[in-house]
Protein backbone atom coordinates (compact mmCIF):
# COMPACT_ATOMS: atom_id res chain seq x y z
CA UNK A 1 0.00 0.00 0.00
CA UNK A 2 1.59 3.07 -0.73
CA UNK A 3 2.74 5.85 2.21
CA UNK A 4 0.13 8.24 0.22
CA UNK A 5 -3.12 5.90 1.19
CA UNK A 6 -2.38 6.48 5.36
CA UNK A 7 -5.43 8.85 6.17
CA UNK A 8 -4.96 12.80 7.05
CA UNK A 9 -5.73 11.83 10.57
CA UNK A 10 -3.15 9.48 11.22
CA UNK A 11 -0.56 11.25 9.73
CA UNK A 12 2.14 10.37 12.02
CA UNK A 13 0.87 9.69 15.11
CA UNK A 14 -3.29 9.68 16.28
CA UNK A 15 -2.75 11.08 19.39
CA UNK A 16 -1.00 13.42 17.79
CA UNK A 17 2.01 13.57 19.87
CA UNK A 18 4.93 15.41 18.35
CA UNK A 19 8.20 13.26 19.88
CA UNK A 20 8.78 9.81 19.88
CA UNK A 21 11.34 8.15 22.07
CA UNK A 22 12.49 4.61 21.20
CA UNK A 23 15.20 2.18 22.63
CA UNK A 24 16.79 -0.18 20.46
CA UNK A 25 18.61 -3.16 21.48
CA UNK A 26 21.92 -4.22 19.69
CA UNK A 27 22.18 -8.01 19.58
CA UNK A 28 24.91 -9.62 21.62
CA UNK A 29 27.45 -9.89 18.77
CA UNK A 30 31.39 -10.93 18.83
CA UNK A 31 32.89 -14.73 20.37
CA UNK A 32 30.66 -17.11 21.92
CA UNK A 33 31.30 -15.45 25.63
CA UNK A 34 29.90 -12.76 24.43
CA UNK A 35 26.85 -14.07 22.63
CA UNK A 36 26.00 -16.57 24.97
CA UNK A 37 26.45 -14.13 27.94
CA UNK A 38 23.02 -13.16 29.98
CA UNK A 39 21.61 -9.58 28.33
CA UNK A 40 22.62 -6.82 30.65
CA UNK A 41 19.62 -5.04 28.45
CA UNK A 42 16.39 -6.41 27.38
CA UNK A 43 12.87 -5.89 26.34
CA UNK A 44 10.24 -6.64 28.99
CA UNK A 45 7.27 -5.00 26.70
CA UNK A 46 7.16 -2.71 23.60
CA UNK A 47 6.90 0.00 25.38
CA UNK A 48 9.63 -1.16 28.88
CA UNK A 49 13.23 -1.99 28.93
CA UNK A 50 15.19 -3.60 32.09
CA UNK A 51 18.80 -2.82 32.70
CA UNK A 52 20.84 -5.44 35.09
CA UNK A 53 23.96 -3.81 36.43
CA UNK A 54 26.25 -5.99 38.23
CA UNK A 55 27.72 -4.04 41.42
CA UNK A 56 30.11 -5.31 44.37
CA UNK A 57 28.81 -3.97 47.88
CA UNK A 58 30.65 -2.53 50.98
CA UNK A 59 30.86 -6.25 51.89
CA UNK A 60 32.40 -7.39 49.15
CA UNK A 61 29.39 -9.91 47.45
CA UNK A 62 28.08 -9.18 44.42
CA UNK A 63 24.28 -7.36 43.89
CA UNK A 64 22.15 -7.58 40.85
CA UNK A 65 20.60 -3.86 40.59
CA UNK A 66 17.61 -3.80 38.68
CA UNK A 67 16.23 0.11 36.74
CA UNK A 68 13.48 -0.25 34.09
CA UNK A 69 13.38 2.55 31.41
CA UNK A 70 9.71 3.74 29.73
CA UNK A 71 9.40 4.74 26.37
CA UNK A 72 6.79 4.98 23.43
CA UNK A 73 8.72 1.94 21.61
CA UNK A 74 11.52 -0.93 22.80
CA UNK A 75 12.93 -2.88 20.12
CA UNK A 76 14.24 -6.14 21.76
CA UNK A 77 17.79 -7.60 20.16
CA UNK A 78 16.19 -9.51 17.56
CA UNK A 79 14.38 -6.85 15.93
CA UNK A 80 15.45 -5.80 12.40
CA UNK A 81 15.51 -2.26 10.85
CA UNK A 82 12.66 -2.59 8.61
CA UNK A 83 10.62 -2.98 11.32
CA UNK A 84 12.13 0.30 13.02
CA UNK A 85 11.55 1.93 9.71
CA UNK A 86 7.96 1.10 9.36
CA UNK A 87 7.03 2.03 12.65
CA UNK A 88 8.94 5.42 12.99
CA UNK A 89 10.57 6.56 9.82
CA UNK A 90 8.32 5.71 7.32
CA UNK A 91 4.97 7.72 9.16
CA UNK A 92 7.37 10.93 8.78
CA UNK A 93 7.54 10.43 4.76
CA UNK A 94 3.98 11.49 3.91
CA UNK A 95 4.12 14.17 6.65
CA UNK A 96 6.93 15.66 5.16
CA UNK A 97 5.51 15.49 1.74
CA UNK A 98 3.07 17.43 2.53
CA UNK A 99 4.77 20.15 4.14
CA UNK A 100 6.00 18.84 7.65
CA UNK A 101 9.26 19.30 9.81
CA UNK A 102 10.64 15.50 10.41
CA UNK A 103 13.43 14.39 12.29
CA UNK A 104 14.73 11.01 13.17
CA UNK A 105 18.11 11.24 15.93
CA UNK A 106 20.04 8.41 16.30
CA UNK A 107 21.59 8.39 19.94
CA UNK A 108 23.99 6.23 21.97
CA UNK A 109 27.49 4.99 22.49
CA UNK A 110 30.14 4.39 19.89
CA UNK A 111 29.36 0.68 18.36
CA UNK A 112 25.49 0.74 19.82
CA UNK A 113 24.57 0.50 16.30
CA UNK A 114 23.16 4.39 15.27
CA UNK A 115 25.11 4.29 11.91
CA UNK A 116 23.58 0.84 11.49
CA UNK A 117 20.10 1.76 11.86
CA UNK A 118 20.05 5.23 10.00
CA UNK A 119 21.92 4.50 7.32
CA UNK A 120 20.18 1.19 6.65
CA UNK A 121 16.29 3.67 7.44
CA UNK A 122 18.18 5.65 4.53
CA UNK A 123 18.53 2.90 1.82
CA UNK A 124 14.49 2.08 2.53
CA UNK A 125 13.50 5.98 2.78
CA UNK A 126 13.68 6.73 -1.00
CA UNK A 127 11.08 3.95 -2.16
CA UNK A 128 8.35 5.18 0.52
CA UNK A 129 9.25 8.72 -0.48
CA UNK A 130 8.80 8.44 -4.34
CA UNK A 131 6.24 6.43 -4.18
CA UNK A 132 4.05 9.20 -1.48
CA UNK A 133 5.24 11.82 -4.38
CA UNK A 134 3.99 9.85 -7.43
CA UNK A 135 0.40 9.15 -5.33
CA UNK A 136 0.29 12.97 -4.33
CA UNK A 137 1.10 14.22 -7.42
CA UNK A 138 -1.41 16.26 -9.93
CA UNK A 139 -1.31 18.79 -12.20
CA UNK A 140 -1.47 21.43 -9.69
CA UNK A 141 1.03 19.90 -7.53
CA UNK A 142 4.86 18.54 -8.78
CA UNK A 143 7.17 17.90 -6.16
CA UNK A 144 10.58 18.27 -6.39
CA UNK A 145 13.23 17.01 -3.83
CA UNK A 146 16.83 17.46 -2.95
CA UNK A 147 19.48 16.57 -0.40
CA UNK A 148 22.25 18.27 1.55
CA UNK A 149 23.80 16.32 3.96
CA UNK A 150 26.44 18.32 6.50
CA UNK A 151 28.57 16.86 9.28
CA UNK A 152 29.36 18.86 12.76
CA UNK A 153 32.55 18.87 13.86
CA UNK A 154 33.14 21.03 16.87
CA UNK A 155 32.69 24.26 15.50
CA UNK A 156 32.79 23.79 11.80
CA UNK A 157 29.97 22.44 9.63
CA UNK A 158 31.19 20.82 6.87
CA UNK A 159 29.89 19.38 3.40
CA UNK A 160 29.72 15.62 3.05
CA UNK A 161 28.23 16.10 -0.68
CA UNK A 162 31.46 18.18 -0.96
CA UNK A 163 34.53 16.49 -2.59
CA UNK A 164 36.79 18.29 -0.88
CA UNK A 165 34.18 18.90 2.31
CA UNK A 166 34.24 22.36 2.29
CA UNK A 167 32.97 24.78 5.29
CA UNK A 168 29.49 26.04 4.97
CA UNK A 169 27.75 28.15 7.51
CA UNK A 170 24.20 27.75 9.45
CA UNK A 171 21.93 31.05 8.59
CA UNK A 172 18.30 31.50 8.39
CA UNK A 173 16.53 32.13 5.19
CA UNK A 174 14.32 34.85 4.67
CA UNK A 175 11.28 33.45 6.58
CA UNK A 176 13.73 32.34 9.66
CA UNK A 177 14.44 28.83 9.06
CA UNK A 178 17.86 27.42 9.35
CA UNK A 179 19.39 26.36 6.10
CA UNK A 180 23.47 25.55 5.24
CA UNK A 181 24.70 28.26 3.07
CA UNK A 182 27.15 27.45 0.34
CA UNK A 183 26.23 23.27 1.14
CA UNK A 184 25.18 21.44 -2.23
CA UNK A 185 21.49 20.55 -2.50
CA UNK A 186 21.48 17.68 -4.68
CA UNK A 187 18.19 17.39 -6.53
CA UNK A 188 16.90 13.44 -6.97
CA UNK A 189 14.38 12.76 -9.27
CA UNK A 190 13.90 9.19 -8.29
CA UNK A 191 15.18 6.43 -5.47
CA UNK A 192 18.37 5.74 -7.53
CA UNK A 193 19.59 9.12 -7.91
CA UNK A 194 18.85 9.58 -4.12
CA UNK A 195 20.27 6.46 -3.03
CA UNK A 196 23.56 7.29 -5.01
CA UNK A 197 23.68 10.63 -3.07
CA UNK A 198 22.92 9.21 0.00
CA UNK A 199 25.80 6.94 -0.72
CA UNK A 200 28.33 9.21 -1.45
CA UNK A 201 27.15 11.54 1.67
CA UNK A 202 27.70 8.76 4.05
CA UNK A 203 31.17 8.16 2.73
CA UNK A 204 31.90 10.94 3.58
CA UNK A 205 31.42 11.01 7.01
CA UNK A 206 34.43 11.88 9.24
CA UNK A 207 35.48 9.23 11.38
CA UNK A 208 38.38 8.92 13.59
CA UNK A 209 39.36 6.55 16.35
CA UNK A 210 38.41 6.17 20.28
CA UNK A 211 38.86 3.86 23.14
CA UNK A 212 35.56 1.56 22.08
CA UNK A 213 36.00 1.75 18.13
CA UNK A 214 38.55 2.19 15.54
CA UNK A 215 35.81 3.49 13.34
CA UNK A 216 34.01 5.66 15.37
CA UNK A 217 32.46 8.53 14.43
CA UNK A 218 33.18 12.10 16.16
CA UNK A 219 30.79 14.30 14.72
CA UNK A 220 27.39 14.48 14.22
CA UNK A 221 25.69 14.14 10.64
CA UNK A 222 22.51 15.23 9.29
CA UNK A 223 21.18 13.79 6.13
CA UNK A 224 17.92 16.41 4.99
CA UNK A 225 15.63 16.01 2.02
CA UNK A 226 13.40 18.83 1.43
CA UNK A 227 10.56 18.36 -0.49
CA UNK A 228 9.05 21.24 -2.74
CA UNK A 229 6.29 22.10 -4.21
CA UNK A 230 7.36 23.41 -7.34
CA UNK A 231 4.00 24.64 -8.46
CA UNK A 232 3.53 26.49 -5.82
CA UNK A 233 6.77 28.42 -4.76
CA UNK A 234 5.16 30.09 -1.97
CA UNK A 235 3.98 26.91 -0.31
CA UNK A 236 6.46 25.83 3.06
CA UNK A 237 8.95 23.11 2.22
CA UNK A 238 8.49 19.85 3.60
CA UNK A 239 11.69 18.78 5.02
CA UNK A 240 12.62 14.68 6.45
CA UNK A 241 15.89 14.44 7.83
CA UNK A 242 18.23 11.84 9.41
CA UNK A 243 20.66 12.59 11.99
CA UNK A 244 23.31 10.59 13.43
CA UNK A 245 24.96 11.96 16.53
CA UNK A 246 28.30 11.53 17.79
CA UNK A 247 29.05 8.87 20.25
CA UNK A 248 27.36 9.85 23.60
CA UNK A 249 30.32 8.43 25.79
CA UNK A 250 31.65 11.02 28.56
CA UNK A 251 34.45 13.32 27.98
CA UNK A 252 36.14 12.26 31.31
CA UNK A 253 36.81 8.67 29.69
CA UNK A 254 38.22 10.27 26.71
CA UNK A 255 40.54 12.52 29.02
CA UNK A 256 42.96 10.25 30.10
CA UNK A 257 44.07 8.95 26.56
CA UNK A 258 43.40 11.74 24.29
CA UNK A 259 45.09 14.80 22.84
CA UNK A 260 43.64 18.25 24.08
CA UNK A 261 42.40 18.87 20.18
CA UNK A 262 40.12 15.43 21.08
CA UNK A 263 39.00 16.25 24.86
CA UNK A 264 38.26 19.68 23.10
CA UNK A 265 35.96 17.55 20.36
CA UNK A 266 34.42 15.65 23.11
CA UNK A 267 33.65 18.37 25.40
CA UNK A 268 31.57 20.23 22.20
CA UNK A 269 30.03 16.87 21.89
CA UNK A 270 28.89 16.93 25.21
CA UNK A 271 27.77 20.01 25.20
CA UNK A 272 25.60 20.01 22.26
CA UNK A 273 24.04 16.43 23.05
CA UNK A 274 23.12 18.59 26.13
CA UNK A 275 21.63 21.37 24.58
CA UNK A 276 19.74 19.15 22.69
CA UNK A 277 18.25 17.23 25.48
CA UNK A 278 17.30 20.50 27.22
CA UNK A 279 15.89 21.52 23.65
CA UNK A 280 13.73 18.67 23.52
CA UNK A 281 12.24 18.71 26.79
CA UNK A 282 11.78 22.07 26.94
CA UNK A 283 9.74 22.04 23.43
CA UNK A 284 7.63 19.72 24.83
CA UNK A 285 7.50 20.53 28.76
CA UNK A 286 3.80 20.56 29.94
CA UNK A 287 4.63 20.16 34.04
CA UNK A 288 2.77 22.69 35.88
CA UNK A 289 4.82 25.84 36.64
CA UNK A 290 4.82 24.62 40.37
CA UNK A 291 6.79 21.90 39.75
CA UNK A 292 9.23 23.59 37.41
CA UNK A 293 12.49 24.61 38.30
CA UNK A 294 12.02 27.95 35.79
CA UNK A 295 10.02 28.21 33.09
CA UNK A 296 10.47 26.41 29.92
CA UNK A 297 13.40 28.07 27.44
CA UNK A 298 14.11 26.33 24.43
CA UNK A 299 18.44 27.05 24.19
CA UNK A 300 18.27 26.04 19.95
CA UNK A 301 20.94 28.60 19.48
CA UNK A 302 23.79 27.20 22.32
CA UNK A 303 24.87 24.56 19.99
CA UNK A 304 25.14 24.14 16.42
CA UNK A 305 23.66 21.09 16.70
CA UNK A 306 20.10 22.50 17.81
CA UNK A 307 20.50 25.71 15.28
CA UNK A 308 20.46 23.75 12.38
CA UNK A 309 17.61 21.47 13.82
CA UNK A 310 15.76 25.27 14.72
CA UNK A 311 12.34 24.21 13.50
CA UNK A 312 12.01 21.23 15.44
CA UNK A 313 12.59 22.80 19.06
CA UNK A 314 11.47 26.48 17.63
CA UNK A 315 7.71 27.28 18.90
CA UNK A 316 7.37 30.35 16.63
CA UNK A 317 8.45 28.17 13.61
CA UNK A 318 5.08 28.35 11.25
CA UNK A 319 5.91 24.50 10.31
CA UNK A 320 4.52 21.28 12.23
CA UNK A 321 7.45 19.58 13.95
CA UNK A 322 7.92 15.68 14.40
CA UNK A 323 10.74 14.05 16.08
CA UNK A 324 11.77 10.75 16.42
CA UNK A 325 14.97 9.62 18.98
CA UNK A 326 16.10 6.69 18.47
CA UNK A 327 17.87 5.30 21.20
CA UNK A 328 20.73 2.50 21.06
CA UNK A 329 22.12 0.55 23.05
CA UNK A 330 24.29 -2.83 23.92
CA UNK A 331 22.70 -5.53 25.05
CA UNK A 332 26.49 -6.40 26.49
CA UNK A 333 27.48 -6.62 29.75
CA UNK A 334 30.86 -5.01 29.55
CA UNK A 335 28.58 -1.86 27.80
CA UNK A 336 25.87 -1.77 31.04
CA UNK A 337 27.59 1.80 32.33
CA UNK A 338 26.93 3.21 28.90
CA UNK A 339 23.75 1.86 28.14
CA UNK A 340 22.61 2.83 31.65
CA UNK A 341 23.83 6.65 30.48
CA UNK A 342 21.97 6.41 27.15
CA UNK A 343 18.68 5.02 28.84
CA UNK A 344 18.45 7.52 31.00
CA UNK A 345 19.63 10.55 28.77
CA UNK A 346 16.40 9.46 27.01
CA UNK A 347 14.00 8.52 29.38
CA UNK A 348 14.51 12.04 30.55
CA UNK A 349 12.98 13.15 27.29
CA UNK A 350 9.98 11.82 27.95
CA UNK A 351 7.81 14.80 29.32
CA UNK A 352 4.28 14.97 28.60
CA UNK A 353 3.30 17.59 25.64
CA UNK A 354 1.49 20.69 27.06
CA UNK A 355 -1.53 19.65 27.65
CA UNK A 356 -4.24 23.05 26.16
CA UNK A 357 -6.58 21.88 28.62
CA UNK A 358 -4.89 21.61 31.75
CA UNK A 359 -3.34 25.39 30.66
CA UNK A 360 -7.46 26.59 30.69
CA UNK A 361 -7.52 25.33 34.12
CA UNK A 362 -4.26 26.46 35.40
CA UNK A 363 -5.65 30.54 34.18
CA UNK A 364 -9.40 29.89 34.77
CA UNK A 365 -10.06 33.79 34.22
CA UNK A 366 -7.67 34.09 30.79
CA UNK A 367 -9.86 33.38 27.71
CA UNK A 368 -9.30 30.48 26.23
CA UNK A 369 -6.24 30.93 23.36
CA UNK A 370 -6.50 29.07 19.61
CA UNK A 371 -4.53 26.54 21.46
CA UNK A 372 -6.93 25.51 23.67
CA UNK A 373 -9.93 25.41 21.94
CA UNK A 374 -12.21 22.16 21.73
CA UNK A 375 -12.91 20.77 18.01
CA UNK A 376 -16.48 22.34 17.57
CA UNK A 377 -14.67 25.79 18.47
CA UNK A 378 -12.65 25.19 15.60
CA UNK A 379 -15.21 24.26 13.00
CA UNK A 380 -17.15 27.46 14.18
CA UNK A 381 -13.83 29.38 13.29
CA UNK A 382 -14.05 27.94 9.97
CA UNK A 383 -17.53 28.66 9.30
CA UNK A 384 -17.02 32.26 9.96
CA UNK A 385 -13.69 31.95 7.30
CA UNK A 386 -15.13 30.05 4.65
CA UNK A 387 -18.93 31.36 4.79
CA UNK A 388 -21.28 30.11 2.40
CA UNK A 389 -19.14 28.00 0.63
CA UNK A 390 -17.95 25.66 3.50
CA UNK A 391 -20.20 22.73 2.77
CA UNK A 392 -18.60 19.83 4.76
CA UNK A 393 -16.77 21.75 7.93
CA UNK A 394 -16.05 18.60 9.76
CA UNK A 395 -13.30 17.59 6.91
CA UNK A 396 -11.36 20.68 8.25
CA UNK A 397 -10.82 19.44 11.79
CA UNK A 398 -12.48 15.50 11.50
CA UNK A 399 -11.53 15.26 15.39
CA UNK A 400 -8.67 17.90 16.16
CA UNK A 401 -8.72 20.04 18.68
CA UNK A 402 -6.47 23.14 18.63
CA UNK A 403 -3.08 21.83 19.35
CA UNK A 404 -3.55 19.05 17.44
CA UNK A 405 -4.69 21.02 14.55
CA UNK A 406 -1.32 22.82 14.78
CA UNK A 407 0.37 19.55 13.91
CA UNK A 408 -1.17 19.16 10.53
CA UNK A 409 0.76 20.03 7.67
CA UNK A 410 0.20 22.97 5.40
CA UNK A 411 -0.56 20.81 2.36
CA UNK A 412 -2.75 18.45 4.21
CA UNK A 413 -3.91 21.93 5.81
CA UNK A 414 -5.02 23.20 1.96
CA UNK A 415 -6.58 20.39 1.01
CA UNK A 416 -8.69 19.86 3.57
CA UNK A 417 -10.29 23.47 2.63
CA UNK A 418 -10.39 22.41 -0.70
CA UNK A 419 -12.46 19.47 -0.27
CA UNK A 420 -14.69 21.22 2.78
CA UNK A 421 -15.69 23.61 0.21
CA UNK A 422 -15.80 21.10 -2.22
CA UNK A 423 -13.56 22.31 -4.54
CA UNK A 424 -14.92 26.00 -4.46
CA UNK A 425 -12.01 27.55 -3.54
CA UNK A 426 -9.16 27.27 -5.08
CA UNK A 427 -5.03 26.49 -3.49
CA UNK A 428 -3.99 30.12 -3.29
CA UNK A 429 -7.32 31.22 -1.44
CA UNK A 430 -6.90 28.17 0.94
CA UNK A 431 -3.57 28.56 1.76
CA UNK A 432 -4.52 31.98 3.20
CA UNK A 433 -6.49 30.84 5.70
CA UNK A 434 -3.94 28.63 6.93
CA UNK A 435 -1.53 31.02 7.07
CA UNK A 436 -3.78 33.07 9.32
CA UNK A 437 -4.71 30.14 11.23
CA UNK A 438 -0.58 29.96 11.76
CA UNK A 439 0.04 33.37 12.83
CA UNK A 440 -2.89 32.68 15.43
CA UNK A 441 -1.23 29.44 16.57
CA UNK A 442 2.28 31.75 17.10
CA UNK A 443 0.51 34.32 19.05
CA UNK A 444 -0.90 31.92 21.39
CA UNK A 445 1.89 30.05 21.88
CA UNK A 446 4.38 33.47 22.63
CA UNK A 447 0.71 33.99 25.01
CA UNK A 448 1.36 30.79 26.58
CA UNK A 449 5.49 31.77 27.15
CA UNK A 450 4.92 35.13 28.13
CA UNK A 451 1.96 33.94 30.83
CA UNK A 452 4.79 30.97 32.11
CA UNK A 453 6.97 33.81 32.35
CA UNK A 454 4.63 35.89 34.54
CA UNK A 455 3.54 33.62 36.41
CA UNK A 456 7.41 32.05 37.04
CA UNK A 457 7.91 35.52 38.31
CA UNK A 458 4.90 35.72 40.92
CA UNK A 459 6.33 31.81 42.05
CA UNK A 460 9.72 33.52 42.91
CA UNK A 461 8.50 36.45 44.52
CA UNK A 462 6.47 34.25 46.86
CA UNK A 463 8.84 32.45 47.32
CA UNK A 464 11.42 35.09 48.51
CA UNK A 465 8.73 36.30 50.62
CA UNK A 466 8.09 32.73 52.65
CA UNK A 467 11.98 32.68 52.68
CA UNK A 468 12.42 35.99 54.23
CA UNK A 469 9.31 35.35 56.85
CA UNK A 470 11.36 31.89 57.79
CA UNK A 471 14.25 34.12 58.46
CA UNK A 472 12.33 36.58 60.04
CA UNK A 473 10.45 33.91 62.40
CA UNK A 474 14.19 32.18 63.22
CA UNK A 475 15.60 35.49 64.02
CA UNK A 476 12.90 36.13 66.51
CA UNK A 477 12.85 32.73 68.18
CA UNK A 478 16.94 32.77 68.66
N1 LIG B 1 21.27 -4.26 15.23
C1 LIG B 1 22.45 -4.70 14.78
N2 LIG B 1 22.56 -5.94 14.26
C2 LIG B 1 23.74 -6.39 13.79
N3 LIG B 1 24.89 -5.68 13.80
C3 LIG B 1 24.84 -4.44 14.31
C4 LIG B 1 23.64 -3.89 14.82
N4 LIG B 1 23.89 -2.65 15.25
C5 LIG B 1 25.19 -2.42 15.01
N5 LIG B 1 25.78 -3.50 14.45
C6 LIG B 1 27.20 -3.62 14.07
O1 LIG B 1 27.97 -3.06 15.13
C7 LIG B 1 29.05 -2.28 14.63
C8 LIG B 1 28.98 -0.85 15.16
O2 LIG B 1 27.78 -0.27 14.70
P1 LIG B 1 27.67 1.25 14.24
O3 LIG B 1 28.84 1.66 13.43
O4 LIG B 1 26.33 1.44 13.65
O5 LIG B 1 27.76 1.96 15.64
P2 LIG B 1 27.61 3.52 15.96
O6 LIG B 1 26.75 3.63 17.16
O7 LIG B 1 27.18 4.26 14.76
O8 LIG B 1 29.09 3.91 16.36
P3 LIG B 1 29.85 5.31 16.10
O9 LIG B 1 29.46 6.23 17.19
O10 LIG B 1 31.26 4.91 16.17
O11 LIG B 1 29.44 5.80 14.76
C9 LIG B 1 28.96 -2.35 13.11
O12 LIG B 1 29.85 -3.36 12.67
C10 LIG B 1 27.55 -2.77 12.85
O13 LIG B 1 27.40 -3.50 11.66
Amino acid sequence: MPAAASTSANLVDPRGRDFTVAYRIKPRLGDASLSSSDPAIRATSTTSALALAKKVNVRGEEQTLEEAFKAHRVYEESCKTQQIFHDLVAPLVPFAVLGGYATALAYGQTGSGKTFTLSQCSSLLGEVLFEDIAARQTRERAFSVELSSVELCGEDVLDLLDEGKKKVKIVQDADGRSMFEGANARAVADQPALETALHAAWSSRRTGATEWNDASSRSHAIFRLTIRNASDPNATPGIVQLVDLAGSERASVEAKNHSASRRGESASINKSLMTLKDCIRNRTLSDGLASMSRPPHVPFRSSRLTLALKEAFDLTSKQPTHTVFIATVSALERDVAASLNTLKYASQLLVAPRDAGAAVAQGANSKPTILQWPNDKIIEYFEKKCGADLSQAHLIAPYENGATLARVPEQEFVDRIIKATQGKWGHLRARKVYIEWWGRVVDARTLQRKDDQAKWKEIVKQRKARELRDDLEAAAQA
